[in-house]
């Protein structure tokens, strides 16, 4: 996951391969939830490992679930309708799919088991109204006291003071948020024993595929609700939750909206974007997003758990579309709007405006700033492409789906007109709440021009500091890094271990080009064995000068450099990445410090590693180093012409990673 300010997504033009999805997040808090109320152990497999979940795994460990992770599978032993914790303070973020369940479930165990339980989460689920849930369990006689706002969380469930009333309907508005009927159609069970407990809806339902969901998984937990239509639910008396022992989580239909926009826009070519987890027997209503790809222009090919989507229409064709049925999916539709011929209207969508964020005016902002003719209303959006692209930071409000809907935007080269722009997702992290990995999978399967990819340099002689602070540098950007200097130095551990001598140019050339050397975050692999450690022994690094002094060796290194420039981009340090590798690099910085605080550097990190050393000699070989680096006749060490020169002798880390990160911002477009 991308824990960062912001995540700048150069302009993409081709997308292929496969991206398996992660568990559906409607699907996981509601099997996590039924686990828990019932008796005996579920086995959930394929749950979302995300924040949403996460603060529903909390809430049940808090209400004395037995809640343990197995490998990748969850074994939760439920409660069996029974309160074992009697009082319990739950923090639940800003899930709603937390919140709303919850709070029914826990107001009819509170009021009948003489529970008391505090519910709160983050500021944004304080203002997202409860309060037509809090009515229709009021009706019950469920005492619930707000704690801030009328009609808001943060709230109090008490013990009542009289049996539960269920002769009469309990009537709950169905036309703010479909997630009102899923609390009480999964709470209500537990107070069926006297009668069947009915359930009538006022106003127009929204959103009646997540009702099925939970119908769907209320039969799997042996609860078989009748329903009259879309305004009337019974449940049946004396109904029980039983744990269907072993049950998957499908992958997240909603999430699978932004693989399907994208093999829509950038499959094409003979490519295609096959998604894993979902397909065409999906329970989830987010799956029909597919026919409204469809009608855009996509060409979807599906089968039971996967979809693989092309390029079909192109440009792709504006839609008019009621998508009360889709509506978190629908936010994708806004995005696919800008690759469109005409303008896109998305209707019946005025639940957008309770969700993570008020979507319909994030959204129509967040448009506007890339050039889209956006008209906004109580409960539609109006989405026409730009006539002119412009770069743009794209403010996420928290909201996951937002992220992901615009990193879309991206692909700006291929719309009609064509744009040639980045798209800065600012607070990437929030994609954490169902997808946390989104942007992983996402740049698997994109594609670039090499020189859209920015590439960032930073180059000087030993023990500068180069490699910490482009090291740095590239996790505060989220960009890839290359140490090149650590190819040299494999070349040379490589060398020795096959007995190539110092002076044998053409054994040294084979052996730089077949190096089988892999990175894994710190690691770096040669031949199968991790040699990260031995490639920072100085003799090692003293060989590695002396090997890249031959030109043959330089060019068998030099293609599986150029191979780090992906996207999102690179930072790569070394000694000619300004000069020779990447000579077009967006911005070249050339770090230098006095040999006296390289060598008191050095002395001080082989030491900490229980390296014995001496400053005197270590100062002696970093000069010679120097010297043999600077005078080499190929690629010798020194300064781009259009190099920042830093000498970074009486500067700490932190302020030499911000002054690069200034210079960087200083040549941005946004
Ligand atoms: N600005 C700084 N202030 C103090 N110490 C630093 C600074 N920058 C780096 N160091 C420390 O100096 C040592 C050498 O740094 P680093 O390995 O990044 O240098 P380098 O130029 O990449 O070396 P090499 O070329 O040998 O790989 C490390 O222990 C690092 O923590
Ligand atoms: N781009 C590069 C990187 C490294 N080298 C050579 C010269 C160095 O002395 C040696 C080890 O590099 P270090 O790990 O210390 O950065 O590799 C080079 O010629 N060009």
């Amino acid at each position: 996951m991308f824990s960062i300010p912001f995540l700048t997504v150069p302009p993409l033009r081709a997308a292929r391969g496969t991206v398996r999805l992660p568990g559906s997040k409607s699907i996981s808090n509601r099997v996590l939830l039924l686990a828990g109320l019932s008796e005996g152990t579920t086995v959930v497999r394929d749950l979302l490992d995300s924040d949403d979940t996460r603060v529903m795994l909390d809430a049940l460990r808090a209400l004395g679930c037995g809640v343990a992770a197995q490998g990748p599978d969850w074994h939760i032993t439920g409660l069996g309708g029974q309160l074992s914790t009697k009082t319990a303070d739950l923090f639940l973020g800003n899930a709603g799919t937390a919140m709303r369940p919850l709070t029914a479930a826990l107001a009819v165990l509170a009021a009948t088991q003489q529970g008391t339980f505090e519910l709160k989460g983050i500021p944004r689920m304080h203002e997202r109204p409860i309060g037509d849930l809090v009515d229709a369990l009021r009706q019950l006689g469920c005492p619930i006291d707000y704690l801030g706002n009328e009609g808001y969380p943060p709230l109090r469930l008490r013990p009542g003071s009289a049996p539960l009333d269920t002769s009469a309907p309990i009537r709950v508005r169905g036309d703010v948020s479909s997630q009102f009927l899923t609390a009480l159609l999964l709470g209500l069970p537990l107070v069926s024993d006297a009668g069947p407990v009915t359930i009538e809806v006022e106003g127009e339902l929204t959103s009646k595929p997540y009702i099925e969901i939970t119908l769907n998984l209320l039969a799997r937990f042996g609860i078989l609700v009748r329903r009259d239509g879309w305004a009337r639910f019974t449940i049946p008396q004396g109904s029980r939750y039983r744990s269907p022992g072993d049950i998957h989580v499908e992958g997240d239909a909603s999430s699978a909206s932004y693989f399907v926009a994208l093999g829509a826009i950038a499959a094409h070519g003979g490519r295609a974007v096959r998604i894993e987890g979902v397909g065409d027997d999906s329970i989830q209503g987010d799956i029909r997003f597919v026919d409204a790809a469809r009608a855009m222009g996509a060409d979807v090919t599906s089968g039971p758990g996967w979809l693989e989507v092309r390029r079909g229409a192109w440009p792709l064709k504006a839609i008019d579309l009621d998508c009360n049925h889709i509506p978190d999916a629908a936010m994708t539709l806004a995005v696919m709007a800008l690759f469109a011929e005409g303008t896109t209207r998305l209707t019946n969508i005025a639940s957008w405006r309770v969700k993570e964020t008020d979507r319909i005016a994030a959204m129509a902002t967040e448009l506007r700033k890339l050039g889209a003719r956006v008209v906004e209303g109580a409960d539609f959006i109006e989405v026409a492409a730009p006539e002119r692209w412009s770069a743009a930071s794209i403010h996420t409000y928290d909201d996951h789906r937002i992220a992901m809907c615009f990193s879309l935007a991206a692909f700006n080269p291929l719309a009609r007109p064509a744009g040639h722009v980045p798209v800065r997702i600012l607070d990437p992290r929030c994609v954490g709440k169902t997808f946390p990995d989104y942007f992983e999978a996402l740049f698997d399967v994109v594609e670039a021009d090499s020189a859209d990819v920015p590439v960032l340099t930073i180059d000087g002689p030993t023990a500068s500091g180069k490699g910490t602070l482009a090291s740095a540098v590239a996790i505060a950007l989220g960009y890839h890094f290359l140490d090149s200097g650590a190819l040299y130095r494999a070349t040379a551990l490589a060398a020795m271990q096959a007995g190539v001598t110092d002076t044998d140019e053409a054994g040294l050339a084979r052996v730089a080009a077949g190096l089988q050397l892999k990175f894994t975050g710190h690691q770096i692999w040669l031949a199968g064995v991790e040699v990260s450690d031995d490639l920072r022994q100085e003799h090692v690094g003293a060989m590695a000068s002396r090997v890249s002094t031959f030109p043959s060796v330089r060019d068998a290194l030099k293609a599986l450099q150029l191979s780090h420039r992906r996207v999102p981009g690179l930072v790569a340090d070394g000694r000619d990445m300004g000069t020779v590798i990447f000579p077009g690099a967006d911005l070249k910085v050339f770090v230098t410090a006095s040999a006296a605080v390289r060598a008191e550097r050095r002395h001080k990190q082989l030491i900490s590693k229980g390296i014995p050393a001496n400053i005197d000699s270590l100062r002696a070989d970093l000069e010679a180093r120097d010297l043999r680096d600077q005078s080499r006749t190929v690629a010798p060490l020194k300064p781009a012409e259009d190099a920042k020169l830093f000498d970074n002798s009486q500067l700490t880390v932190d302020q030499c990673v911000a002054q690069v990160l200034e210079w960087w911002e200083a040549k941005q477009a946004f």
